[in-house]
């Protein structure tokens, strides 16, 4: 079956929020919560879907509001992280590097896991998810319980974090615990996916290099002294925006996500029966050649102009559950490719590398590179 089939489903859906009294084939489940458990016993990152099911149940229409509203950033929120962004750059690199002591190996064999053969025993690729999954909650419950007794208390009675106000909205640890873990996923893995592939078709490819470097000196030239990038300069960002499009068109970063039928239906041919549990794959849609002919080539001219028709490129979705931190990812990859085209010359040391998918594709060797400062 065709992953673009189940993308359908979205559209149906989608459609159903605009006429709100017809009935919908699928319901949506939270493509975060693939990552969290909905229980305390510890089975994070149980890819199970009945355990989806109940997760998607017992989450309160206000905390899904609140994170949606959190996660879709006003202009002039955007407007003071691009502001700030390379000022931040040492405070971020410190932060992540003690973030990684902790959870970065766990959270590469949890994100391995992901979708995987729920089969617990030891050696297994689930089992291995599993524990790591264990380990991430340990280290969250910490921090989440120490500000919990803050507030408990009565150290604290105005929230300063996302996580304070997910306490006194009376989210329990195990919830807010997953909400992050969720975020994690969400959020990281796509993120650098998309930037790794950057990097590497950009030096396979020379001739969109140039024009990236070309538009990205503009932006420099448009600005006075070492003032840092605005919100604007991202607007100009256009080309480079159409070459990380046909990237994530390529390789993206998410395969997809699950769907669950709430009642039977047929399409193109296909009955799908209530309770079934579906797929939609992002790879399938992407690479459709009626809407992109030869579509295994690099092309980002296809994104110029108009662009691809709605639904043909899906890597962060399509509608309502359509990834609420798209413009965000926006934000930092034209950010990231900005600095780093104007300040670096890089080559990858082996041209050939393989691509291994887990579930979201990666170099095997972790795109080695060979790069140098531009000496101005
Ligand atoms: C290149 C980067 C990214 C890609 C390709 C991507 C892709 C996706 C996809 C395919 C979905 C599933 C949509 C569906 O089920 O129909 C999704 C959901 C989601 N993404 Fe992203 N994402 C990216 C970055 C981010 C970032 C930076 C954040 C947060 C800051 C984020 C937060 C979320 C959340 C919370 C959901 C679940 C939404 C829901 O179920 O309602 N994503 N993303």
């Amino acid at each position: 079956m065709r992953g673009s089939l189940f993308y359908q489903t979205g559209c149906s859906l989608w459609r159903r929020q605009r006429r709100p009294n017809a009935k919908p084939h699928c319901r949506i489940i939270p493509s975060a919560s693939f990552s969290t458990a909905d229980h305390d016993e510890g089975d994070a990152f149980q890819s199970n879907p009945s355990k989806v099911k109940i997760f998607d149940r017992h989450l309160k229409r206000k905390q899904r509001d609140r994170a949606a509203w959190l996660l879709r950033p006003n202009d002039s929120f955007i407007h003071a992280v691009a502001e700030n962004l390379v000022d931040r750059l040492e405070e971020f690199v410190k932060k992540t590097v003690n973030c990684g002591t902790i959870f970065a190996k766990p959270f590469a064999l949890a994100t391995a896991g992901l979708i995987s053969v729920p089969i617990d025993l030891p050696g297994t690729t689930f089992n291995r998810a599993v524990k790591a999954g264990r380990q991430i909650r340990q280290q969250l419950f910490a921090l989440i319980t120490k500000k919990k007794n803050e507030i408990l208390e009565k150290r604290k009675t105005v929230a300063s974090d996302l996580v304070d106000s997910m306490l006194m909205d009376g989210m329990t640890e195990v919830e807010i615990g997953n909400k992050i873990v969720g975020f994690f996923i969400a959020s990281h893995d796509t993120t650098s996916t998309a930037i790794t592939f950057l990097v590497s078709y950009l030096s396979d490819h020379p001739d969109v290099y140039n024009r990236v470097l070309q538009e990205q000196m503009e932006v420099i030239r448009g600005k006075e002294g070492r003032e840092t990038l605005r919100w604007e300069d991202i607007q100009r960002m256009k080309y480079t925006w159409c070459v990380a499009c046909e990237v994530m068109r390529l390789a993206p970063p998410a395969n997809g996500s699950f769907r669950e039928a709430i009642t039977d239906f047929t399409y193109a041919g296909f009955t799908i029966p209530k309770g079934w549990k579906a797929f939609w794959t992002v790879h399938t849609t992407n690479k459709n050649p009626k809407y992109f002919p030869d579509p295994e080539r690099f092309d980002p001219s296809r994104f110029e102009g108009d662009g691809p028709a709605p639904y043909t490129f899906v890597p962060f979705g399509g509608g309502p559950r359509m990834c609420p931190g798209k413009e965000y990812a926006r934000l930092e990859i034209l950010t990231f490719i900005h600095n780093l085209v104007t300040s670096y010359n890089w080559v990858k040391m082996n041209p050939n590398e393989k691509i291994s998918y887990i579930p979201s594709p990666i170099p095997e060797e972790g795109l080695p590179i060979k790069i140098e400062a531009i000496l101005n």
